[in-house]
């Protein structure tokens, strides 16, 4: 991997400012319908939930072995092909990252802590 593209140097920081996660959506949607041996991205589909549902649990898994590992680099990388995965299988399961985007600001308003608090005493 050359040095600019490392993630543990971190120096393509600033490029990547530009670079969202509607993009990589996009670009996933764009390549679910390539030949499965041209495109990752269309193999996993093409394997069905199954396959890259498991996929998704083992990048989850390498995620938190870089975490506890204290590796900045590995959890960059990791968390690169974690978030690319959960990407996949969202398109897979019909949920796009809007309707995600929409949950995440509903609980803007309320703690997490008083949100399991609440639920827990029902
Ligand atoms: N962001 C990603 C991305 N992140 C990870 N991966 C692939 O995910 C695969 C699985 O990763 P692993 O670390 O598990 O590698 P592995 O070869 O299965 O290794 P083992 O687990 O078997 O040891 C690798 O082939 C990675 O290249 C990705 N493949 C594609 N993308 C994006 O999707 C675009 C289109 O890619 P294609 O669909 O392949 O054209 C790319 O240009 C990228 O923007």
């Amino acid at each position: 991997m050359p040095a600019d593209k490392n993630p543990a140097s971190g120096s393509n920081a600033d490029a990547a400012k530009s670079f969202s996660l509607a993009d990589l959506e996009q670009i996933i949607a764009d390549r679910s319908n390539a030949a499965p041996d041209s495109s990752w991205t269309a193999k996993l589909v093409a394997g069905g939930m199954e396959r890259a549902a498991k996929k998704l649990g083992e990048e989850a898994v390498e995620t938190v072995i870089a975490a506890l590992s204290r590796e900045r680099g590995a959890v960059v990388a990791e968390t690169a092909d974690l978030l690319f995965h959960l990407l996949v299988v969202l398109r897979m399961s019909d949920v796009p990252l809007s309707e995600v985007l929409q949950e995440l600001e509903r609980r803007t308003g309320q703690s997490g802590l008083a949100e399991k608090a609440a639920r827990t005493s029902e």
